[in-house]
C-alpha cells in the first residue's frame, strides 16, 4: 500500500523454534485506529511488541512514515504504548506522570507546562494533577496512562488491550473517550483486542488475526455482515455455524435451500425463530440477559444458540420445541 503510514512487511516474529507471527502483511493510513481482534495466542501482542521496537523481527520489514524502523532503538520510533500492564509511577502525582517523557526529552519548562495540561484536559483529568495514582480509580489510572503517552505526540501509539481491567460502564466511558481522542488529535493508533464490541464500535479497519496470519480484514461493517470464514464469523457472534457437506448441512436443510456453492452457512442467535418451523430441538440451556433470554437448544444438527425477547412467552427447560433457520438469515462463509 503506497500511501501507508505504517507498513509491515512480510513481518515474522519467532519465539525460539516457535512461530508466533507468520510473514505479516499490513498498511495504516496516517490518522487511522486499526483493531487487531483475534483469540488468545494468535499473535497480537507478539506484533505491538514488535512494532514498539521490543522484540527483534525474524524476517521482514517494519516502515513507519517513510522510515525503516526495523532496527531502529524503541525510544527512537516515535511510537508510544499504552499497555494494560503499563503501570504509572506510583510515586509521583499526576501531572509528573504526565510530563515524565517530556522531561526526559528536556523540552523547556514553558512549553512542558502548556503540553501537559493540555494532555490533561483532553482526558478529562485536569482537576486530579496533584493527586497521586493511588488515589484514583482504575479508569482514571488508565487515562492518565493514556494522557501520558499522548502528551509526547507520538507519531503512533500502540493500545494494548487497553481498558481489559476496567468494568462495564467505565469500559464505555474510556470507548468514547479514546474516539473523540483519536479525531481530535488525528493520532494513527494499533489498537488490540480480543472483544469484538470493542473492535467494531472503535476502528476504522479491524484485521481479524488467527495464528500468526491474517484471516480477514475490513470495515467493522464488512467484518460484521461479510465474515469470510467459520473462524471469523464465530469469533465476531455468529454461535450457530456449520460447516457444509456437498452444499448440505448434515444432509438436512430443506429441499429447495440453496447454499450458493458455500462452505459453511452462520445465523446468529437472534435469527433463530423459535416455536415454529420444520426443526425440531430441546431447550438445555436458559439465560435471562435483560432484554432477551438466550436458549441452548440440543437438536440433530447440533447445539443451536437463540435469543428471543424477554417479553415473549417463555420456554422451559427440558420442553421441546419446533424452531427455523430462515435462508435469508443466513450468512454464506466461502472457507470453513
Ligand atoms: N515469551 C514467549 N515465549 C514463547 N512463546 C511465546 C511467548 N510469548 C508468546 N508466545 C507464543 O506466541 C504466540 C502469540 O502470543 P501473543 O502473546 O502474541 O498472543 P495474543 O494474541 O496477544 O494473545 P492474548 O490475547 O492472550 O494476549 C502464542 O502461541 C504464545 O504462546
Amino acid at each position: 500500500m503506497s500511501d501507508a503510514f505504517l507498513t509491515l512487511d512480510d513481518l515474522t516474529l519467532r519465539y525460539g523454534r516457535t512461530v508466533a507471527v507468520d510473514r505479516l502483511n499490513f498498511g495504516l493510513k496516517a490518522g487511522e485506529l486499526v483493531a487487531l481482534l483475534g483469540p488468545s495466542g494468535c499473535g497480537k501482542t507478539t506484533t505491538m511488541r514488535a512494532i514498539a521496537g521490543l522484540m527483534k523481527p525474524a524476517g521482514g520489514r517494519i516502515v513507519l512514515d517513510g522510515r525503516d524502523i526495523t532496527h531502529v532503538a524503541p525510544n527512537r520510533r516515535g511510537v508510544g504504548l499504552v499497555f494494560q500492564s503499563y503501570a504509572l509511577f506510583p510515586h509521583l502525582t499526576v501531572y509528573e506522570n504526565v510530563a515524565f517523557g517530556l522531561r526526559l526529552a528536556r523540552v523547556p519548562a514553558a512549553d512542558l507546562k502548556r503540553r501537559v495540561e493540555a494532555a490533561l484536559v483532553s482526558v478529562g483529568l485536569a482537576a486530579f494533577a496533584g493527586r497521586q495514582p493511588r488515589e484514583l480509580s482504575g479508569g482514571q489510572q488508565q487515562r492518565v496512562a493514556l494522557a501520558r503517552s499522548i502528551v509526547v505526540e507520538p507519531k503512533l501509539l500502540l493500545l494494548d488491550e487497553p481498558l481489559s481491567n476496567l468494568d462495564a460502564r467505565l469500559r464505555l466511558e474510556m470507548r468514547s473517550e479514546l474516539s473523540r481522542l483519536q479525531r481530535d488529535l488525528g493520532i494513527t493508533m494499533v489498537y488490540v483486542t480480543h472483544d469484538q464490541a470493542e473492535a467494531l464500535a472503535l476502528a476504522d479497519r479491524i484485521i481479524v488475526m488467527r495464528d500468526g496470519l491474517i484471516e480477514q480484514t475490513g470495515t467493522p461493517e464488512e467484518i460484521y455482515e461479510r465474515p469470510v470464514s467459520a473462524f471469523v464469523a464465530r469469533f465476531i457472534g455468529f454461535e450457530n455455524t456449520f460447516e457444509l457437506t456437498d452444499g448440505k448441512l448434515a444432509g438436512r436443510l430443506d429441499p429447495g435451500f440453496d447454499a450458493g456453492g458455500a462452505a459453511a452457512l452462520a445465523w446468529r442467535p437472534q435469527a433463530v425463530v423459535l416455536g415454529e418451523g420444520p426443526h425440531r430441538g430441546q431447550v438445555i440451556g436458559a439465560s435471562y440477559l435483560g432484554q432477551m433470554v438466550e436458549y441452548l437448544l440440543s437438536t440433530p444438527l447440533g447445539e443451536i444458540k437463540a435469543e428471543a425477547p424477554a417479553s415473549a412467552p417463555r420456554h422451559a427447560m427440558g420442553t421441546g420445541i419446533a424452531f427455523d433457520l430462515p435462508q435469508h438469515s443466513a450468512v454464506a462463509l466461502q472457507r470453513a
